[in-house]
């Protein structure tokens, strides 16, 4: 980010910017599957960097975010391509918001570090974390006031069930307690957002009554099948955005041969083109 948004102060401030430039609220997920990379690519961290870099170039008028997800660059000794990766996001794609996704959580001398290498090293926008550990694991990212941090909250996967529905004292599930906790005490700057998964729209709806217009990151459409329709309707803001919908793998596979950027830019306008069909239903009914 550095120099790139420097005219906005705060997150959501940056964050409007990307949907207004973009007119979209489509986060494209670079999850770089070494086994399924296409015709013409080997698996090394070059040809990763080159894979995601013309996925970029393909699908950026149609996306406000790019989310990699670490775990697909640092299995592959990969982490110099990401930095890579990111810096060619910033130029390409100006307007977009890059989500690190690394769903850190520890304690605060170790986020300490976490929050330098997505912010300093990897000059994300904003981050996605645990909230297993509590307030003080949250406390060094507030040190970078200006950046997002997307806290896991009601995730798409079936073990989400597992914890995140367990009452607590307070006679709410976990996850309305993370959403209320993260988004008020935990949120001094106003960076903070929730991840919730668009395979449960109905806690969406939950969570954007207790999140009042925090951003929502939502994964789950496309390959995992998620109600776009009704993850739309009940997750606006009051602005009618606040939805940085990702999808990954339906964008990045949409064609394994020579002419993956195209199926991928194809894929991505019309998965932007979908949120807003949703949009307009959800304005008019
Ligand atoms: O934090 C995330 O991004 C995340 C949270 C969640 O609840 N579910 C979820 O799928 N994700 C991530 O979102 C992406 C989903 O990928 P696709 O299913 O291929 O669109 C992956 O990078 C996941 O790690």
């Amino acid at each position: 980010m550095g120099q790139r948004f420097s005219q906005f102060k705060t997150f959501p401030e940056r964050l409007a910017h990307s949907f207004q430039t973009s007119h979209s609220m489509l986060c494209v997920g670079l999850d770089p599957d070494i086994s399924r990379m296409p015709t013409g690519y080997g698996t090394s961290a070059a040809d990763i960097e080159r894979f995601c870099v013309e996925i970029v170039k393909a699908t950026a008028e149609y996306a406000c975010a790019f989310k990699p997800q670490i775990a697909y660059f640092a299995a592959n000794r990969a982490e110099g391509a990401l930095e890579n990766i990111i810096g060619r996001i910033h130029e390409l794609a100006p307007h977009a918001t890059v989500v690190l996704d690394a769903k850190r959580g520890d304690i605060g001398a170790t986020a300490k570090q976490y929050a330098i290498e997505a912010f300093d090293r990897f000059q994300a926008d904003s981050v996605t974390l645990s909230p297993y550990m509590g307030h003080d694991s949250v406390e060094p990212y507030h040190a970078y006031p200006d950046r997002g941090l997307f806290i896991l909250c009601r995730t798409s996967n079936p073990g989400g069930n597992d914890l995140q529905f367990l009452v607590t004292g307070r006679e709410e599930p976990i996850y309305q307690t993370v959403a209320k906790l993260a988004t008020n005490a935990w949120n001094p700057h106003q960076q903070v957002g929730l991840v919730v998964g668009a395979t449960y729209p109905d806690e969406i709806r939950a969570v954007r009554r207790l999140a009042g217009d925090a951003p929502l990151l939502v994964p789950g459409v496309g390959a995992q099948g998620g109600d776009l329709l009704n993850t739309v309707k009940n997750g606006l803001c009051s602005q009618g955005w606040g939805l940085l919908i990702n999808s990954s793998r339906a964008i990045l596979y949409a064609s394994s041969g020579a002419d993956f950027a195209q199926a991928a830019a194809r894929e991505a306008e019309s998965t932007r083109a979908a949120i807003q069909t949703a949009k307009d239903q959800a304005h008019s009914g």
